[in-house]
């Protein structure tokens, strides 16, 4: 498959300070991938080199294929981008600044209700963008962003200061924009729900270094570990002493966790009733079993809080 980003060997320091160490990743097209890390991981400075605003020191940036530091103009063709607080004029009504792009970037005029129908920000091109809550400047941000028709859309946190119903919109809004548009979306953003509400992929950014690149598809879902909470009627240690020995001579159940009369494992799910049964056959007395998906915050935590 094509890919609509390449970053290849990402060198970048302030002054004496290096933010961004050496990171490689690359997105193929027509996927929605999110960028994570804390602050000052370095998230908006990797945006800023992707999309021509500042220069890497060295390591190379390639958009569908194009360098954005040598083929500048040809890649910057492929991007939309919404970075930091996006810039209205705030006098002018949405129509006047999607009208204003337009002429600096020699976009026809009809584009203009189009993009706008697409983010839902049509019924109000005639206001003034100052009346504009929040949600509706980051539409008109995005109609800005889309004008164009962009191949690769980049989104610096997205959702800052979004209410709970417009962070909805958003997502079924991007969502939209992959599907029938076939945009590549590269999303930065802190909402870690959101991320893996709407990310197929999520790049991993601590102190300047890529920590991990996660595919979010089914082996993510399938990632679950199982708790067993065992029914102690009799001595606590007895039971669990039993259950865990059980437990062990069962071939693909591990045991990660003993907690009290819990117990954490992992278990391929196709053998759940196998394993239940195997419990039963040999006296374990259960109280609950259930399912532990582990989430993008686990693994945020885990990477982030170590
Ligand atoms: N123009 C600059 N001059 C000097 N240092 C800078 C500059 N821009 C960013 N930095 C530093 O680079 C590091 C990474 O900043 P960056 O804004 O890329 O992080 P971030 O991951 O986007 O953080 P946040 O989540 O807070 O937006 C920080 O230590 C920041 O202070």
């Amino acid at each position: 498959m094509k890919k609509a980003l390449e970053v290849i060997s990402v060198y970048k320091r302030f002054g004496k300070k290096e933010v961004i160490k050496g990171i490689s990743f690359d997105i193929e097209e027509g996927r929605i991938v999110g960028f994570v890390g804390p602050n000052g991981a370095g998230k908006t400075t990797t945006i800023k080199m992707i999309t021509g605003l500042i220069k890497p020191d060295s390591g190379q940036i390639k958009i569908f294929g194009y360098d954005i530091v040598h083929e500048r103009e040809m890649a910057l063709k492929f991007i939309g981008c919404i970075i930091e607080n996006p810039e209205l004029y705030e006098y002018l009504t949405g129509f006047e600044n999607l009208a204003q792009l337009a002429r600096i970037s020699n976009i026809p005029r009809s584009k203009i209700i189009e993009a706008a129908k697409l983010v839902g920000i049509d019924y109000a091109l005639k206001e003034k963008a100052k009346k504009y809550s929040l949600g509706m400047k980051q539409r008109l941000a995005l109609a800005m962003a889309i004008l164009a028709d962009p191949k690769l859309l980049i989104l610096d946190e997205p959702t800052n200061g979004l209410d709970p119903s417009g962070i909805i919109e958003l997502r079924n809004l991007l969502k939209n924009l992959a599907n029938d548009k076939k945009v590549t979306i590269f999303i930065s953003s802190h909402n870690l729900f959101e991320i893996q509400e709407i990310c197929d992929k999520v790049v991993f950014i601590k102190e300047g270094k890529i920590e991990m690149i996660e595919n979010i598809d089914s082996s993510f879902i399938e990632n679950v570990k199982f708790v067993l909470v065992l029914n102690e009627d009799r001595n606590t240690n007895d039971v669990v002493a039993k259950a865990t020995e059980v437990i062990s001579c069962f071939e693909g159940a591990k045991i990660l966790e003993v907690k009290e009369s819990s117990i954490e494992l992992e278990l391929d799910r196709s053998k759940k009733v196998a394993f239940l049964n195997f419990l039963f056959q040999n006296g374990v007395n259960i109280k609950d079993f259930y399912e532990k998906v582990e989430s993008l915050e686990d693994k945020y935590i885990k990477i982030y809080q170590n």
